[in-house]
């Protein structure tokens, strides 16, 4: 099958049909670097936890999702992490809902009181939960380049104001509904990207992965405590040894990290399977 897209942790092929096949690797990126080892279990964990938010969100979009049997002329490792998917004409807008201020939101709101040009109360906080989840719409910058914010007038020029009105609807939707079950769960989803793309029908489809911690920050709810950085709910096992004495690495050095002990690998691996059972209520195997 034709190789199409590589991202930093997933693959597209095209099949001779016209579908395309996306591939979940078990690679883990921190501070802007793929790590080694890989997580055993990761890819098929979080499109498992994708395929079962796709089920839960059917009311709200229709998705990409074709099936999730392997294609003849896969190979057999990509079983539980491979999804055909219907080929979609991709809208030119990364689509992403905060319902917590941090990282890039956190840096634009110092600088002008606004995300992406939608004014935020005075006094907020990196990890303080906005009044109400809004739209932050970025630009899909080219591989190594940064997205840049959108105002909701650069979306409205860019795709017009129904589909601009309706990108943003359903990116909160979907920020919505996701944030309101993983609470109940204990875990804090603080905003999410999704990809949207227009059928050949004309329908606009949900695409790529949906609420995963690779889409989203997952944060554990017992532990926010807005002020300061919030512990990751996958990732701060592998984020406190890479900047450990122990890991011996110089981040600001631009060398790559050292790879990651096994104890982290496994502690990694298990927090991403706590967060597919916890959220989806299924045993993962
Ligand atoms: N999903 C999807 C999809 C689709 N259903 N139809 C056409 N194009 C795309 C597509 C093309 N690029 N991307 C960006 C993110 N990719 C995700 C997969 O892995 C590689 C990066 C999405």
């Amino acid at each position: 099958m034709k190789h199409l897209h590589s991202g930093k942790v997933r693959d597209l092929y095209e099949l001779p049909g016209g579908e395309l096949l996306m591939v979940a690797r078990d690679t883990i990126s921190a501070y802007d670097f793929v790590l080694e080892p890989v997580i055993p279990d990761k890819g098929k964990i979080l499109t498992q936890l994708s395929l079962w938010w796709f089920e839960q969100l059917a009311d709200v979009v229709p998705n990409h999702v074709i099936s999730t049997e392997l294609p003849d002329g896969a190979p057999a490792e990509w079983a539980g992490r491979a999804v055909v998917v219907r080929r979609l004409e991709m809208v030119p807008v990364e689509c992403v809902a905060r319902g917590y201020l941090t990282g890039s939101g956190l840096k634009e709101y110092r600088r002008s009181g606004s995300v992406c040009g939608v004014p935020l109360p005075e006094g907020l906080v990196d990890g303080s939960k906005l009044p109400e989840p809004i739209f932050t719409p970025t630009t899909k910058a080219a591989l190594g380049a940064h997205d840049e914010p959108m105002t909701f007038a650069e979306v409205v020029s860019a795709v017009g104001a129904e589909v601009a009105e309706r990108l943003r609807e359903v990116t909160v939707e979907i920020y919505r509904r996701g944030a309101r079950l993983a609470a109940e769960r204990g875990i804090i989803v603080a905003d999410t990207k999704i990809e949207l793309g227009w059928s050949p029908e004309g329908e606009l489809v949900l695409a790529d992965e949906v609420l995963t911690p690779d889409s989203s920050r997952f944060w554990p709810a017992d532990r926010w405590a807005p002020g300061g950085p919030q512990p990751s709910f996958d990732k701060q096992f592998v984020r406190d040894w890479l900047t450990s004495a122990e890991a011996g690495w110089d981040r600001a050095s631009g060398d790559p990290p050292p790879p990651l002990p096994p104890h982290i690998v496994e502690r990694t691996r298990a927090k991403y399977i706590e967060a597919y059972e916890r959220l989806t209520g299924r045993a993962f195997g």
